[in-house]
């Protein structure tokens, strides 16, 4: 049996990152910037006032000073010209700060006269002008890769920018196997259950940024698994669930071997999600999920989404880990690396009571996974241990 680290390495060489495609910016959030966006002008283009008020020279404002109104400044309605000694403008948010005028008094400040204004006894001391190019200049670039957030999208429109260069989503070919299951909505006969695994990958598969393609259920028989291969075709990912352990039943392997799989491992030392495997089913990329649903989630936290991230240009790198103090101890570990079901809060962390891998419930109620290495002796609270977020 390999690590993971080993078998996270062997299914990032089966991959390859998908190239760009052009994406309208309304379209864009979330996707994968796949080349930089330029700013194609300052902003702000100009000096703009950033409060409603009058626009003066500062060296003229003292508390009681008088100013003659010469016009007005509005957001998309400058003012042409300049002001001069004892003048002042009538500006808005966001309008052209005029030439001479160095300091906006907010309105609040003054009191209006017949001819202008007066400044009020108290005054606030900020100049309340935005320098043209103060949040960004021309030429200042957003860097790509970056996942396109609202925050990134909403500078990249300010930037300039109409159409973006984008990864190109990955079509994940996903298929529950074995005679067992029905598709949810179905009534399940007495000895089946509901498949739930394909929708919680699809779920986390999706969150990623792949497009999933939802396979029938393939039954536990040579002739329906090879047919449900063949309908991976034009993929850029085979994820199976369940049929990878060693029973009469468990026909994933010995199908993708007729179909000339070309393997990059099988079995990995984690728990859950021992019997996985990966590597080459009819020239496309495969990893194949252990059936237990706690294993096949896990897996997909740990392996797809990283493969995911690879394919997007994002890089090749497992998911981030942080170090957290246990909240309560846990028991010494066995020769397999243990993804345990956690609950992250400002205490610490907390690995569930129960670990069994089929327990959805638990997974469910956790918000994290305590990565323990293999052999990693029984630890009391307040030891630090890694964390993946969930
Ligand atoms: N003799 C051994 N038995 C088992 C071993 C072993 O090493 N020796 N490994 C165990 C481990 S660990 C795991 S994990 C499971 C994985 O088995 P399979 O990948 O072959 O999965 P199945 O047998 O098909 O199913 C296991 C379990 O999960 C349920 N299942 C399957 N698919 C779905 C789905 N899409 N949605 C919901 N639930 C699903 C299935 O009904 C079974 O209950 O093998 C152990 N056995
Ligand atoms: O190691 Mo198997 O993946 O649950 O329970």
């Amino acid at each position: 049996m390999i690590s993971t680290e080993e078998a996270l390495e062997r299914v990032f060489d089966l991959l390859s990152p998908l190239g760009a495609e052009d994406c309208p910016i309304a379209e864009a959030a979330g996707r994968i910037l796949a080349a930089p966006i330029i700013a194609t002008r300052n902003q702000p283009p100009f000096a703009a006032s950033a409060m409603d008020g009058y626009a003066v020279k500062s060296a003229e404002v003292h508390p009681g000073a008088s100013f003659r109104v010469i016009g007005q400044s509005a957001a998309g309605a400058g003012f042409t010209g300049a002001i001069g000694p004892g003048e002042a403008l009538r500006i808005f948010t966001g309008a052209p700060v005029p030439e001479g005028a160095d300091r906006i008094v907010i309105q609040e400040d003054t009191i209006q006269t017949s001819s202008g204004i007066t400044l009020r006894d108290t005054l606030d001391e900020a100049p309340y002008i935005r320098p043209a190019g103060n949040d960004f200049k021309a030429g200042e670039q957003i860097e790509a890769p970056a996942r396109l957030t609202p925050s990134l999208i909403s500078l990249a429109a300010s930037m300039g920018a109409r159409n973006l260069q984008v990864a190109r989503r990955p079509v994940v070919a996903v298929m529950a196997t074995g005679d067992e299951l029905v598709m949810p909505g179905e009534v399940p006969a007495e000895d089946q259950i509901i498949a739930s695994n394909t929708l919680g990958l699809a779920a986390l598969l999706r969150e990623e940024g792949a497009i999933v393609r939802a396979l029938p259920i393939a039954r536990d028989n040579a002739e329906n698994l090879t047919a449900a291969f063949h309908l991976a075709k034009g993929a850029d990912l085979i994820v199976t669930t369940g049929g990878a352990s060693v029973g009469d039943h468990d026909l994933v392997r010995p199908v993708a071997a007729s179909l000339g799989m070309e393997p990059a491992f099988y079995k990995v030392a984690m728990r859950p999600g021992k019997p996985l495997m990966a590597g080459r089913v009819l020239d496309i990329p495969m990893i194949g999920l252990p059936g237990n649903p706690v294993s096949s989630m896990v897996c997909g936290h740990v392996f797809l989404r990283p493969a995911i991230r690879l394919m997007l240009g994002l890089g090749a790198a497992p998911l981030p880990r942080r170090r957290v103090a246990l909240a309560a101890p846990v028991g010494a570990n066995g020769p397999r690396a243990h993804y345990m079901r956690a609950t992250l809060t400002a205490d610490g962390v907390t690995a569930a009571t129960r670990q069994d891998s089929a327990l959805l419930s638990v997974l469910a109620g956790a918000n994290a996974l305590i990565h323990r290495p293999p052999h990693d002796p029984a630890q009391p609270a307040g030891v630090m241990v890694e964390v993946l977020d969930l």
